[in-house]
C-alpha cells in the first residue's frame, strides 16, 4: 500500500515528507521534482514569500544512485524564511517578547484551531494550517508521477476561472493544457487570461482576494481502477477526499457533474461503441472517466473550486481572543490569488490517488514485477 506523511511548519526550519510502499528500481530525477516545485511557486497573484523561497528537495533515504530501493523514501525542503523567523519559531526557545497573534482571520483556521488546541497565540495554528505544506505534497506527487509515466499515465491542469472571469466555453485542448505553465495564470485562452490578470490586479489594489476553478485531467489511466463494491473503494470518492484536503478547496466535480444534474439522461450518459480491433470506446466523456467508482479508460476530468484567500489587506471584522473586543483581523503577508499554484497541487494530489489505485491493481515490490502485471493486463 502506497502512503505518505507530511510534517513541518510554514516558518519552521524545514518541511518533511515520507513515502512508504513505493516500489524498488524506479529511476527518479531530482530535476523533475525541482521543476514541479518551481511550477507550484509560479502564478500571477502570489505574495512576497515566493520571492524568498526557491524550493529544493533533499532526499534523505529510499533512493540510491538515482533509483528507489523499496525502503521509506524521506526528504526535506528547507524554509529559507526560517532565517528571518528563528527567534519566533525555534523549537527549543523563543523570544520572550514575541508578540502573540490574537486576532483570528475569518476564513482561515485561526479561531477554531486556537480553541480546539487551547492556544492563546494563533501563530501555533497558522504555521501548520498554511498551504506551505503543499510543497511536500507536490514533491510526493512529482516522485509518483515519474513512476506513473513509465505506465503511460500523465496529468495536466489549467485554470478555468478566477473570480467571475471564466473561460468562454468548455475548451478541451490537451496540447494547450500541457503548455499552461507558459501563461501567468495557467489559462489556455489568451483573452480570458488577460481579463483574469486584470481581475487579480484590481483585487490586490483594493486589499481584497480571489478564488477560482481549475481543471485536472489524468490521461492514460487504465480501466478498472477503484471499485463499485464498497463506498470507500470508489475512485471518485477517493479523488474528492484527497482534493478537498488541499487548503481552500471547497468543491470537487467529476466530469460535468453539476451540469449533468440539470439534463435528461439521454443528454448525459456516454454511449458505448466497439471497434473490432480497437476495443470499447466512447464519443463523449461527460462522466469524466469514472463510472461506478471505477476508471473507464477515458481521461479522468476533475474540477476544483477554490475559495478566495482568507487574509485580506483590508481586513474583515474579528474579535481579539485575549480581550474579546472587536477588531479588524490581523494581517499576515499574503497571496491575493493562488489558483494557478493550487492547480499544480491538484495535479500532484490527483496523480497520487491514481497511483495508489494503480498499485493496488498491478502492484508488486519492484518495477519489474509491476511492469509484468501491467503488460499482461494490456
Ligand atoms: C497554494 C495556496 C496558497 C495559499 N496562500 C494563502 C495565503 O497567502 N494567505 C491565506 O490567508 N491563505 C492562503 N491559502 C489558503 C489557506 O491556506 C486556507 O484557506 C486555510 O488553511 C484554511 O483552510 P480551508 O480554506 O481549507 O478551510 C492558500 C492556499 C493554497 C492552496
Ligand atoms: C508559503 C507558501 O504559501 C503561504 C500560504 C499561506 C497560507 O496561509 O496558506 C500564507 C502565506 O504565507 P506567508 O505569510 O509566509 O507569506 C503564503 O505565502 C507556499 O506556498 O510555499
Amino acid at each position: 500500500m502506497l502512503r505518505y506523511l507530511t510534517a513541518g511548519e510554514s516558518h519552521g526550519k524545514c518541511l518533511i515528507g515520507i513515502i512508504e510502499g513505493f516500489p524498488s528500481n524506479v529511476p527518479i530525477s531530482i530535476d523533475e521534482i525541482h521543476r514541479d516545485l518551481q511550477r507550484r511557486q509560479m502564478g500571477y497573484g502570489r505574495g512576497d514569500r515566493m520571492k524568498i523561497e526557491q524550493d529544493r528537495i533533499e532526499i534523505l533515504s529510499g533512493i540510491r544512485g538515482g533509483k528507489t530501493i523499496g525502503s521509506p523514501l524521506s526528504f526535506q525542503i528547507e524554509n529559507k524564511d526560517y532565517a528571518n523567523w528563528e527567534r519566533y519559531m525555534n523549537p527549543i526557545e523563543i523570544d520572550e517578547l514575541t508578540k502573540k497573534i490574537t486576532r483570528p482571520r475569518p476564513g482561515h483556521a485561526d479561531l477554531t484551531g486556537a480553541l480546539k488546541y487551547n492556544f492563546t497565540d494563533v501563530r501555533n495554528v497558522l504555521e501548520r494550517s498554511s498551504a506551505r505544506e503543499t510543497a511536500v505534497r507536490v514533491s510526493v506527487g512529482s516522485i509518483i508521477k515519474q513512476l506513473m509515466k513509465i505506465f503511460e499515465v500523465q496529468v495536466v491542469s489549467h485554470v478555468v476561472s478566477i473570480g467571475k472571469v471564466s473561460l468562454p466555453e468548455n475548451i478541451q485542448d490537451i496540447e494547450a493544457m500541457k503548455k499552461a505553465d507558459q501563461s501567468p495564470v495557467r489559462c489556455i485562452d489568451p483573452e480570458s487570461e488577460e481579463k483574469m490578470i486584470e481581475e487579480i490586479k484590481k483585487a490586490k489594489d483594493e486589499g481584497d482576494s480571489l478564488g477560482g476553478i481549475f481543471e485536472i485531467q489524468v490521461l492514460g489511466v487504465p480501466s478498472g481502477l477503484g471499485s463499485y463494491v464498497h463506498w470507500d473503494r470508489k475512485l471518485d470518492a477517493k479523488l474528492a477526499y484527497a482534493l478537498m484536503g488541499i487548503q481552500a478547496i471547497k468543491g470537487v466535480e467529476i466530469g460535468h457533474g453539476f451540469e449533468n444534474s440539470h439534463e435528461r439522461g439521454s443528454k448525459v450518459h456516454d454511449e458505448i461503441f466497439c471497434h473490432e480491433e480497437q476495443d470499447y470506446y466512447r464519443k463523449t466523456n461527460r462522466a469524466g472517466g469514472i463510472e461506478g467508482g471505477m476508471s473507464n479508460g477515458e481521461p479522468i476530468i476533475i474540477r476544483c473550486a477554490m475559495k478566495p484567500i482568507p487574509t485580506l489587506y483590508k481586513p474583515l471584522n474579528s474579535v481579539d481572543i485575549e480581550t474579546k473586543e472587536s477588531f479588524a483581523a490581523s494581517i499576515e503577508r499574503s497571496d491575493t490569488c493562488a489558483v494557478p499554484a493550487a492547480s499544480i497541487v491538484g495535479e500532484m494530489v490527483a496523480i497520487t490517488v491514481i497511483a495508489e489505485e494503480f498499485l493496488r491493481k498491478f502492484g508488486g515490490d519492484s518495477l519489474e514485477e509491476i511492469t509484468e502485471r501491467w503488460k499482461r493486463f494490456k
